[in-house]
């Protein structure tokens, strides 16, 4: 079971449910809510001498701040609160036994007393998920002012200003940190927004996946403990050809580079057997450096011993669009489509139909356009991407950063792997032979999207530790084993 991604207004209901199923009251529910924000806080080992600020609202992110003040305080930090409500306001009521429950040694001043010149760590937790309508007058004043400070930003549960499920259209606090609890909020993992969110970290307060069943939504978020399960077991029995033979069309003159990067990372992921068709005269490039490789030069009449193929990585255009309808109609299988095979669709929209149900497209933003059309937000291309996956049965992975893995049936899953350092020429070659390699050992198409795109992004990690923005799509092909055994695969 994957983490579902509620909207902000199912976490009332998730949240009493879980208070009644546990039969804890909502204070505890917000004391394990500081409580992990503090393991968070003490992963990150902060400067004990750094003053910090912790803003606080009137509702249940407030409470939150009055809580982790108290514990902070305890841990012996210097902590000063600041309240961004007035006297006459009420609390709610759990916000109300957390401000009571502030050790008499913390000074509490009103937000207006603040020097925001000041260094230091400012918590903000001013506004989370309750946020509704648009923002008064003072909490744009308030918002502006944090985002003055000059020290280090940390947000609570989401930036205040963000709303939990769209896309932001006034002002919201920039983090540098967002620590969000029980799930990330949809729109913290908006592109758009990670300017604002800054380093996301998931706070687990308790709430089991299975108390989200109740609750509809077609989005969840990919961990690492979910991979183990779309895995399959091998035997000491196996043999070659449990491991799938796959073929993969890519590279052209001039970029044989794009074949190259798609067939070792097949091989790399575990294919028992890898065809390359690319042309004829560029196939001493590919054999030198992938000798593992066998190249065909034209596309064979049978098409069926294949158990998966992926295609278009540098494939270019020239007569491509036929090499395309031949596929299709030689192949009935999920396959994977790719780079120019996606321009390719883009301008011959009537193939679409063609392709086999269940394939893997998966595009870059602008290929995403390609097909899909412009789109202003990322928002409306989750749901475009929605509309256009169940029309035609297919899947899609839209790139990027929280890459999203959206299924023919209507589920958008956001990865959790991967690293800036993988934004490098070929990143996209690698991810294709990678899903194109598990389709073939015979997983699903969801299994394969899945394995594969958190995997690429765990190779990335590992590749980028060491190398930073030095590293390149090989690094990533390199670290490729290694995530199967951090993930304890065989
Ligand atoms: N399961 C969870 O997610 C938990 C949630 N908790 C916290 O509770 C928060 C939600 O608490 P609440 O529902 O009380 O709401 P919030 O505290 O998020 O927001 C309510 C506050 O925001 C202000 N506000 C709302 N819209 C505004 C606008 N347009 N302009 C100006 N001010 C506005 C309200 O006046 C009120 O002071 C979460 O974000 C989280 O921090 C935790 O305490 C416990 C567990
Ligand atoms: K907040």
């Amino acid at each position: 079971m994957m983490l579902k991604i509620l909207s902000g207004n199912q976490v009332k209901a998730l949240d009493a449910a879980h208070v009644k199923l546990k039969r804890i009251s909502s204070l505890n529910l917000m004391e394990c809510a500081a409580a992990g924000f503090i393991d968070w806080w003490k992963s990150k080992n902060f400067d004990k001498n750094s003053p910090i600020y912790v803003f606080c609202g009137a509702g249940n992110n407030g409470g939150d701040g009055f809580a982790i003040a108290r514990l902070l305080y305890q841990s012996g930090f210097h902590i000063q609160v600041y309240k961004c409500f007035g006297d006459a306001t009420r609390l709610s009521p759990d916000a109300s036994i957390n401000f009571k429950l502030l050790p008499e040694e913390i000074r509490l001043k009103s937000w207006q007393e603040f020097d925001f010149a000041n260094g230091g760590i400012l918590i903000d937790c001013f506004i989370g998920v309750g946020f509704q309508g648009a923002l008064r007058t003072e909490a744009q004043e308030i918002i502006s002012s944090i985002n003055s400070f000059q020290g280090k930003v940390i947000s609570v549960d989401i930036p205040s200003g963000l709303p939990s499920d769209d896309m932001l259209e006034g002002v919201c606090v920039k983090a540098d940190y967002t620590v969000t609890f029980a799930f990330p909020k949809l729109s913290l993992l908006f592109p758009e927004h990670g300017h604002y969110t800054g380093d996301l970290a998931l706070v687990d307060i308790g709430i089991w996946e299975e108390e989200y069943l109740p609750f509809e939504s077609p989005y969840f978020f990919l961990r690492k403990k979910d991979i183990s399960g779309f895995h399959r077991k091998y035997s000491r029995f196996s043999h070659k050809g449990d491991f799938g033979k796959v073929l993969i069309t890519a590279g052209s003159v001039g970029k044989m580079g794009a074949a190259i990067l798609s067939a070792k990372s097949a091989l790399r992921t575990g294919s028992g057997l890898v065809n390359a068709l690319i042309p004829e005269s560029e196939r001493h490039i590919i054999q030198i450096s992938v000798p593992e490789v066998m190249c065909l030069f034209d596309l064979p009449k049978d098409l069926t011993g294949f158990d998966a193929i992926g295609i278009g990585p540098g494939i270019g255009f020239e007569k491509k669009a036929e090499l395309l309808k031949s596929l299709f109609e030689g192949y009935s299988n999920p396959m994977v489509l790719d780079a120019d095979a996606i321009t390719l669709l883009g301008e011959h929209p009537e193939l679409l139909s063609q392709i086999p149900k269940g394939s893997i497209l998966t595009p870059h933003l602008k290929e995403f356009e390609r097909i899909l059309g412009k789109t202003n937000n990322h928002k409306e291309r989750l749901g475009k991407a929605s509309d256009f996956c169940k029309k035609w049965k297919l899947n899609l992975v839209i790139k990027g950063a929280n890459s999203v893995i959206c299924l023919a049936d209507g589920r958008q899953i956001f990865n959790s792997s991967g690293t800036s350092y993988m934004a490098t020429a070929g990143s996209g070659d690698v991810l294709t032979g990678m899903i194109t390699s598990f389709l073939g050992q015979g997983y699903s198409p969801e299994a394969a999207m899945i394995c594969g795109v958190y995997q690429h992004g765990l190779a990335g990690e590992i590749a980028g530790k060491g190398k930073r923005r030095g590293t390149i799509a090989s690094d990533i092909i390199d670290a490729i084993p290694e995530t199967f055994v951090r993930l304890d695969i065989s």
